[in-house]
């Protein structure tokens, strides 16, 4: 089994043979790392020295956002070879197996909507999305719990964001319940980087909601540049997210160049706003870049009896979308403000 999936590849295997996996598989590669094959898509890496973070790296959530499944695909395949060796516990998932293979966002419903358990919610709707969601929550469950003496635990979900983005690369850190925004967290993404950071305020039903909320990780929503399809990627323009990854897993303290927050961009989001009617209509052309901000009272959406203004000025949008399902977020709106409260 080693052989056949360094040689073919994990992403590769998992994507035209999925029952290759049916059943977790075990092995030990030669500089002693342990090697767990959970499930199409899931696999784990664990030292042979205990580890001191326990990191789950997520892509493909989204079957078309391709730049990260092309990264953790690379990074999957260094260790499986034997070219790069984990110094930390490792959980990597790729999300959307049949998205990836239809070059599309999603086949029934958006997985990255389904998280926290919103993938039991609708009694009796059963789909390929709600039965992955629950089982990617289920493996991060077990994971962070056989690694339980780790003194962090960390979720980094990467995705590719539909438009061009003034601020190409940024992170939603979602809310905190109270805990303390990482200042090392915010190196890290720095060192990837990220230097623009949307602090999200409301409870969500994403990927990277459900970690920080369900298991204390420090977890993050990724946005690493823009889709585009399988190879036709920019490389050189990830090439830092992909060192500081590969950093943060193949040394035994990596610690990123410190920054000071005047280094980053920060923003709150300041209004989230559901689709409700089908008529649901974007006031901005197509090509309007994420963070294209906005005069006090300007008109971002509308819909049946109901329109949506930036409130303040300087107002910025973030992830526009009126494609989405009704009840579904189809813009935030964000607004600068500063960290308070860090917590190293
Ligand atoms: O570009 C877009 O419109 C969407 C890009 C994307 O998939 N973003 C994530 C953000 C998740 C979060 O808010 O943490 C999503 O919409 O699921
Ligand atoms: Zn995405």
């Amino acid at each position: 089994m080693q052989n056949i999936i360094t040689s073919q590849g994990f992403l590769a295997l998992s994507r035209q043979q999925p029952e290759m996996f049916d059943h977790s598989t075990s092995f030990t590669l030669a500089n002693n790392t342990r090697v767990t094959v959970h499930a199409p898509g899931i696999i784990e890496f664990v030292p042979s020295h205990s580890a001191t973070k326990a990191i789950v790296l997520s892509c493909g959530v989204h079957g078309n956002e391709t730049a990260p499944i092309e990264i953790l695909d690379d990074l999957v395949q260094g260790l499986l070879n034997g070219n790069l060796q984990c110094q930390q516990s490792v959980l990597v998932l790729f999300g959307n197996l049949p998205a990836m293979d239809i070059g599309e966002r999603f086949v029934e419903e958006n997985m990255n909507r389904l998280f926290s358990g919103a993938h039991s919610q609708a009694p009796g709707l059963v789909n390929d999305e709600r039965r992955r969601a629950l089982q990617l929550e289920q493996h991060i469950e077990h994971f962070y719990a056989a690694q339980s003496s780790v003194e962090t635990r960390i979720h980094y979900d990467l995705h590719t964001a539909i438009r061009a983005s003034k601020n190409e690369k940024f992170a939603v850190y979602p809310l905190l319940h109270g805990r303390n925004h990482s200042r090392s967290q915010l190196a890290f993404m720095a060192a990837c980087g990220v230097k623009t950071i949307l602090l999200s305020e409301s409870p969500t039903t994403t990927f990277s909601y459900f970690s920080s909320t369900a298991f204390n990780a420090h977890a993050f929503t990724v946005e690493l540049g823009k889709v585009r399809p399988f190879g036709q990627n920019d490389m050189t323009r990830f090439a830092e997210a992909k060192a500081a990854l590969l950093a943060l897993v193949c040394d035994r303290d990596y610690q990123p160049p410190s920054i000071s927050l005047d280094d980053l961009l920060i923003y709150r989001v300041n209004q989230v706003i559901n689709k409700q009617h089908a008529d649901f209509q974007l006031h901005f052309s197509d090509d309007t870049a994420n963070f294209t901000d906005y005069k006090a009272g300007q008109v971002l959406a509308s819909e049946t009896q109901r329109q949506y203004v930036a409130q303040q000025d300087g107002e910025a949008i973030v992830f526009p979308n009126a494609s989405v399902a009704i009840g579904q977020r189809a813009l935030l709106t964000v607004v600068p403000t500063t960290i308070e409260s860090l917590d190293d």
